[in-house]
């Protein structure tokens, strides 16, 4: 099988990757990805000398890069290529909108062009809004999102619908709750608090704290995503998570205490515009048609994230020196002068 994985230098695409290149040694594996500021070859240093994996580097809005590719023989379409961070989609909309819903177009036409057997879409459960206190996210629960990352990532959702409606597309659609683990780009909570931590720098915790998130360890997302490739029936959607859900302020002081550091780091600042209070995902149809079960707990994922982060200095030292910092520090002068209004 040959399977082109889009998006594939990224978090969870490079997570994908480097799983499914040590799995599968008889299949081939092409990853395209743009290397934007979120992308890093050498999240995939386990996998780049192995002679069933190639690196392409472009973007998936780029047709006759996509065709060319795809022409080549290719079974299988994984779509991760996306602009990720609901933040920077509060304040740049326009990117996300281009690279999620229009990038998902092009893969989408492509894979109709050349009768790929399975086209994968990796999205999000924020594409159904929020919850209150109780309830979750089902496979039926109605799209309402919230933010502009949320709002391109339902818009991608419906146009793979579409493909498959009108053109008979095999596609299926992966919705998975916040995924954690190795390699997570640290404008994110868990690494973004962790390096914070390590440094000695404040915490930013944003609103009351109590906004409440399901956890799912990365590699247990990568192996439902595998499932799904295989075993996924044509047009379903699959919801994916890890039934671990936590408040971010509650994560925030579980990471201080596995690091040994002070609460008195913690600092509540501006609130997100638009921010989703609560997310928890129903994975009953993906355990009971497919079979799966996560392996991790949210205490084992988190004391191995926290490890990776512990040995892999040089890998996040090298992201905060560079641009990425500046954004930072600007998010962050701004949300404490807005929270001082
Ligand atoms: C960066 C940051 C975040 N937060 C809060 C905001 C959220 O309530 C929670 C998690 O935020 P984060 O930006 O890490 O993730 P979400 O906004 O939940 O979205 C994430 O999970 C879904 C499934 C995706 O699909 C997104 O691509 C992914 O980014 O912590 C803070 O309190 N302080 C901070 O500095």
């Amino acid at each position: 099988m040959k399977i082109l994985i889009t998006g594939g230098a990224g978090f969870i695409g490079s997570n994908f990757v480097n799983y499914m290149v040590e799995k599968y040694p008889d299949y081939q594996f092409v990853n395209l990805d743009a290397l934007t500021y979120a992308g890093n070859l050498e999240n995939l240093q386990k996998s780049e000398e192995k002679p069933n994996y190639r690196f392409v580097k472009g973007d998936i809005t780029d047709r006759e890069l996509v065709d060319s590719l795809v022409a080549d023989g290719v079974d299988v379409i994984v779509n991760f290529a996306a602009e990720s961070h609901v933040d920077r989609s509060i304040t740049e909309p326009d990117i996300f909108v281009k690279t999620n819903i229009m990038g998902t177009q092009v893969l989408l036409d492509v894979a109709k062009k050349h009768n790929i057997k399975k086209y994968v879409q990796v999205s999000t459960d924020e594409v159904y809004g929020t919850l209150g206190e109780t309830g979750y996210f089902t496979e039926e629960t109605s799209l309402a999102p919230n933010s502009p990352y949320s709002a391109s990532k339902a818009g991608a959702d419906l146009l793979v619908r579409a493909y498959h409606e009108t053109y008979g597309l095999p596609v299926n659609i992966t919705r998975c709750s916040n995924n954690y683990g190795p390699y997570h780009f640290p404008e994110k909570l868990i690494p973004l608090m962790i390096i914070n931590a390590l440094k000695g720098k404040e915490l930013p915790v944003y609103g009351d704290g109590l906004n409440v998130r399901d956890w799912l360890y990365v590699e247990d997302h990568c192996a439902a995503i595998d499932l799904v490739i295989h075993k996924g029936k044509a047009g379903e959607v699959y919801n994916v998570g890890g039934n671990n859900e936590r408040t971010n302020i509650e994560i925030v002081k579980r990471i201080l205490k596995e690091l040994g550091k002070s609460e008195d780091l913690i600092r509540f600042v501006q609130d997100r515009p638009g921010h989703d209070r609560r997310y928890a995902i129903d994975a009953t149809k993906i355990r009971t048609e497919l079979g799966w079960e996560p392996k991790y707990t949210f205490k084992t994922g988190i004391v191995k994230t926290i490890q990776w982060y512990l040995e892999n200095q040089k890998w996040w030292e090298r992201i905060i020196s560079g641009d990425y910092q500046k954004y930072y520090e600007q998010q962050y002068k701004n949300r404490l002068e807005e929270v001082h209004k």
